[in-house]
């Protein structure tokens, strides 16, 4: 530590250590009949982990929506991670053994599929609009840009951010619409309120965001997105000991937050070397919880106790969720925030443009990053066990907020700010693992 230089020494804190391979509960999951199994056995089964999956059972969407079943299929020759399936309907619904799983899922990897989670409608016309927000042409987006003030909401251009401690740039375009905006819709004094310094830059409610983007369509996404990943944080609530609503108070409607949907296009790449670059580098998630949904591969995780990067196989009618750093720190790194990454698809989809949708929900912008030792005894003994082992807790004590902290790590990773490799550090959240240790390079 004492070699450190201050930047990094702060991100060295919050470091996690990596897990040794012969870690047991790494190298094992839960399937969904409660039994363990090998984790090679699950990478070599590469498919969900539930016998009622409805693969390709998807309904026909309108020309334009990105459709697993209109593509050439998911290849069987990459590493796959198997995810947990987690059905949301029985979540909602108070079963036991599916918090269970849950719960496994959100403590082993932090990712899982979420199935029957009612949203595919709302998702389909997401990606069709998103599609046509993207054709836009880029002077024309680019009067949205998102700028480098820590700003997420808006629009990113490819090649802002950075990918790696080298600065190499990322490939991949976002829309970032404010839940904010969306839920309930803010009168324009309030939002010119919040943003006081940048009302120019930024004006209020819908002319912050290209005009082609549909109101109507988006409010019922981000209606239902809210629900599902609220609902799973009361399940986790529960879990963790925590009193009814301790949660769901962090990240409360009526509070500003950086919570946001997201939609993603990637160019397909063309030079070989394209294919090495990164759509988004290494990272773990800056808010609580990220319900993605994707139709081509591109999407990986670092597997916990291999260090090797793994396709997450998108599979249609299932979601992709993950705990981001906000719940992690909250739960007293009880629940995993794991680093992940977007790559282009792999071939045979690798001709094919990759979009994807995202929603996240975040803290309050004023809620402090701490963990709930006081208001749980399981967070507690989580932290004492921290402090016994002499690791470092500094992360979970509470100096900064959430807001901060988003405000913090976007900075941070916009190339405009780019100073060197300490800028890339000072972007880092609970990944923050020496840059040399995350092996980004390779692709696969
Ligand atoms: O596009 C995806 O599959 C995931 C995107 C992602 O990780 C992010 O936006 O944080
Ligand atoms: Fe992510």
């Amino acid at each position: 530590m004492a070699r450190l230089n201050p930047v990094r020494r702060a991100f060295a804190l919050i470091a996690r250590p990596i897990p040794s391979a012969s870690a047991p509960a790494r190298m094992t999951a839960l399937v969904p009949s409660g039994r363990c199994v090998s984790r090679s056995a699950l990478v070599r089964r590469a498919t969900p982990l539930s016998p009622s999956s409805p693969i390709g059972s998807q309904p026909a969407s309108p020309i334009g929506v990105q459709t697993t079943s209109l593509f050439p299929p998911f290849p069987d020759n990459v590493p796959t991670h198997p995810l947990i399936v987690v059905d949301y309907e029985r979540i909602r619904a108070g079963h036991s053994v599916e918090i269970d799983r849950l719960w496994q899922a959100a403590t082993t990897l932090g990712f899982w599929y979420l199935k029957n989670h009612g949203t595919d409608a709302a998702v389909d016309d997401m990606f069709a609009m998103g599609d046509a927000v993207m054709r836009l042409p880029l002077e024309e987006k680019m009067k949205y840009e998102q700028g480098d003030e820590g700003n997420s909401f808006g629009y990113k251009v490819a090649g802002a951010n950075a990918t790696n401690a080298a600065g190499a740039r990322d490939t991949i375009e976002f829309l970032n619409i404010a839940q904010d905006d969306i839920l309930p819709r803010l009168s324009s004094a309030a939002v010119t309120a919040r943003y006081p310094p940048k009302t120019a830059r930024y004006p209020p409610e819908t002319a912050r965001y290209p005009p082609n983007v549909d109101f109507a369509v988006v409010t019922s996404f981000v209606r239902r997105a809210r629900e599902v990943n609220i609902t799973l944080l009361r399940s986790l609530e529960r879990r963790l000991g925590l009193r009814g609503g301790e949660l769901e108070a962090r990240h409360a409607l009526g509070e500003p937050s950086a919570s946001e949907s997201r939609f993603t296009r990637n160019a397909v790449p063309h030079a070989p070397e394209d294919a090495l670059k990164k759509g988004i580098g290494a990272h773990t998630d800056f808010g609580s919880l990220s319900f993605v949904h994707n139709r081509l591969g591109g999407l990986q995780v670092l597997s916990p106790g291999t260090n090797e990067w793994q396709y997450v196989k998108p599979l249609p009618g299932h979601a992709v969720c993950n705990v981001g750093d906000g719940l992690s720190i909250l739960s007293g790194g009880i629940l995993r925030s794991n680093v992940h990454r977007v790559i282009p698809p792999p071939p045979p989809q690798r001709h094919i443009p990759r979009t994807s949708l995202i929603f996240f929900t975040r803290p309050g912008r004023k809620v402090v990053l701490r963990a709930l030792a006081e208001e749980s005894n399981m967070i507690k003994a989580a932290m004492d066990g921290k402090r016994q082992k002499g690791e470092d807790v500094s992360a979970y004590e509470g100096t900064v907020t959430a807001g901060e902290w988003f405000t913090r790590r976007m900075r941070n990773q916009r190339i405009k700010n780019r100073k060197g490799p300490e800028t890339w550090l000072a972007s880092r959240g609970t990944e923050g693992r020496v840059e040399t240790e995350i092996p980004d390079e390779r692709t696969a």
